[in-house]
């Protein structure tokens, strides 16, 4: 089951610029930086009661946050839901007809298991499934 939108990925191209910018706006310092070699991104994490926001810069030009800069420019980039179990939700998103890109979850930021649904099976969206690992 779907519980919340867990975080708003959006876009940057330049990560220190972009942290003084929605410090600015927020009124808050990010709450944690982390490097995702694995999906080529370099992310920080704001909070503002209940809800997150994940600005990401790409560490190489293969990332996907690189194609989607270069295709779209900065700006939103994903909407990510936390998930009760990620393995249920692949299986039954999967059954409805969804396209999931990854099928084994992956290790995601912020002590997450991620996946990610074809944004033109979701209305243009990337939408991000999110559960907590719990150590
Ligand atoms: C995991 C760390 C962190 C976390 O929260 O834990 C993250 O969130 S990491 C976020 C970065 N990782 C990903 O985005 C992984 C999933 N993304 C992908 O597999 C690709 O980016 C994919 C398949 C969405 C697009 O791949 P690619 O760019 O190589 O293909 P195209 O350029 O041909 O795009 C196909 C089609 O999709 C449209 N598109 C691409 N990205 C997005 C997007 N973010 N939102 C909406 N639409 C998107 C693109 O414009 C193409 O459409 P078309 O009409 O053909 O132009
Ligand atoms: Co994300």
């Amino acid at each position: 089951m779907l519980t919340n939108v867990e975080h708003i990925g959006i876009a940057v191209r330049d990560l220190a610029a972009s942290n003084e910018l929605f410090a600015k706006l927020l009124d808050v310092q990010p709450y944690k930086a982390e490097t995702v070699a694995s999906e080529g991104v370099s992310t920080s994490f704001f909070k503002v009661n209940q809800t997150k926001i994940e600005l990401l810069e790409a560490t190489n030009p293969e990332s996907p946050i690189a194609k989607f800069l270069e295709k779209k420019g900065e700006g939103v980039h994903h909407i990510a839901f936390e998930v009760d179990d990620i393995l249920a939700e692949i299986d039954r998103l999967k059954a409805e007809g969804f396209t999931v890109l990854n099928e084994v979850p992956k290790r995601g930021a912020d002590n997450k298991l991620v996946c990610f649904l074809h944004p033109k099976g979701t209305n243009g969206v990337l939408v991000e499934l999110c559960q907590e690992i719990k150590e």
